[in-house]
């Protein structure tokens, strides 16, 4: 994962005619993080999406290296697979290692769930497979939109192991968040800040 990098150039973003933010720059290398901060609608979500290379920036620019998996509010499992097919489907299109789908499990406390449907489980079970689907991926740069919702102290603590094991190996992650999360290593860009009417 040592090549991987995602950076942002004074980045603009237009959605619907309304200018969200402007001015945003980052830059992730290696065993980097940062966590998006702000309220409802500041565009938390677009800027991951531009990450991803799902929008365009309306000015500036996003350069990446390295391949990406991007966990948002769609689940985007079959809901009558069991856990850990559905899982499966995903790990073989990312060209995932033998035996990524069942660590990745386990790493998020699903192993005992694998046979499960995916319709069957509960919210938080559902944003842990989702981080699942992350993990096994072996992509090097993740982007989790609110990575936290629905989850429980414990896997709270969870998310920020894998996080932590994820930077350790030389990942990245930028991740989105309306509340505080905790997660290790991350600096904190809060998108309020890059408003127009505040960035002006
Ligand atoms: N496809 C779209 N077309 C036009 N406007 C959009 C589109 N998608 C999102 N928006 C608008 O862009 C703004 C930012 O949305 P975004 O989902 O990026 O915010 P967010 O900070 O992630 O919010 P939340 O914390 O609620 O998830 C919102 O006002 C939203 O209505």
């Amino acid at each position: 994962m040592s090549g991987a990098s995602l950076r942002l150039c004074d980045v603009a973003c237009l959605r619907g005619e309304r200018l969200l933010f402007r001015g945003v720059s980052l830059d992730l290398a290696p065993g980097g993080a940062a966590l998006l901060t702000g309220p409802n609608g500041v565009g938390k979500s677009s800027l991951l999406r531009l990450c991803a290379g799902l929008l365009r920036p309306y000015a500036g620019s996003v350069e990446r290296e390295g391949r990406i998996a991007l966990s948002d509010e769609r689940l985007a499992l079959d809901q009558d697979a069991p856990l850990e097919r559905a899982l499966g489907f995903w790990a073989g299109l990312d060209g995932a290692v033998p035996g990524a789908v069942g660590a990745a499990m386990d790493s998020v406390a699903l192993g005992p769930l694998a046979q499960v449907p995916v319709r069957m489980l509960s919210t938080g079970q559902r944003k842990r497979a989702m981080l699942a689907r992350v993990i096994a991926s072996g992509a090097p740069i993740w982007l989790l939109d609110e990575p936290g919702n629905g989850l429980d102290d414990a896997s709270l603590a969870l998310l920020g192991d894998a996080v932590g094991a994820h930077l350790a190996r030389g990942g990245i992650v930028l991740a989105a968040s309306h509340q505080p999360l905790p997660l290790p290593a991350c600096t904190t860009m809060a998108l309020g800040d890059y408003r127009p009417e505040v960035a002006a």
